[in-house]
């Protein structure tokens, strides 16, 4: 993991993602990198994310994990491909299977593989992993702005 987070290497007018920007002060800042040929994102949720019970994750939090290492799993692909500088996307779709209850105080890994690259259109399937259990599964359509291509 020498190399740079996905969200490290965002223009800075494109880096201030409540889940992923490093430039938003108060957010959660995730960070992806790639894992051979598929990408990875470590991230403990704090107690303030419960969900509908102690002890566990809220679930928009979870679509957040998805959504934004999604994002940055599809602009790392689509810079890999294309050998340019990583871009910016945005989500067109995204959808969420939840398996099992997401622990909070637990290192979540959430992993990306590439399903679909189409000239702007990226899909990536994703999983969130607690403690080797799958808790959430995920694909999400990225879409790359007209501007950055
Ligand atoms: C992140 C920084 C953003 C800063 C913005 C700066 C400048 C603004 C410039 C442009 C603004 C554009 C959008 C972004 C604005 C704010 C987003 C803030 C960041 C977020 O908070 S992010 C979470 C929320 N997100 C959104 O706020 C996106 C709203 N939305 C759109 O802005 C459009 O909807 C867009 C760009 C997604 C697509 O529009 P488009 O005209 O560029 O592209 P087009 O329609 O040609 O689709 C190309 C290929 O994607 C397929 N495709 C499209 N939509 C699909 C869907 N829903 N399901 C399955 N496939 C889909 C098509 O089928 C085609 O695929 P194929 O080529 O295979 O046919």
């Amino acid at each position: 993991m020498s190399e740079p987070a996905f969200q490290d290497q965002y223009p800075d007018d494109y880096a201030h993602c409540y889940g992923c920007g490093r430039l938003h002060a108060e957010g959660h800042h995730l960070k992806s990198y790639w894992d051979g040929e598929e990408t990875v994102c470590r991230y403990t949720p704090d107690p303030k994310y419960t969900g509908g019970f102690p002890g566990f994750l809220y679930g928009g939090m979870i679509a957040s994990l998805i959504d934004c290492h999604g994002a940055g799993t599809a602009a790392a692909a689509k810079a890999r491909q294309d050998g340019k500088p990583i871009s910016r996307f945005v989500t067109a779709s995204l959808k969420v299977d939840y398996l099992a209850p997401t622990p909070i105080n637990t290192e979540l890994e959430i992993r990306g593989k590439v399903v679909e690259i189409k000239g702007r259109k990226v899909i990536v399937d994703l999983v969130v992993f607690a403690a080797g259990t799958t808790c959430a599964t995920g694909t999400v359509v990225m879409v790359q702005l007209k501007e950055q291509n």
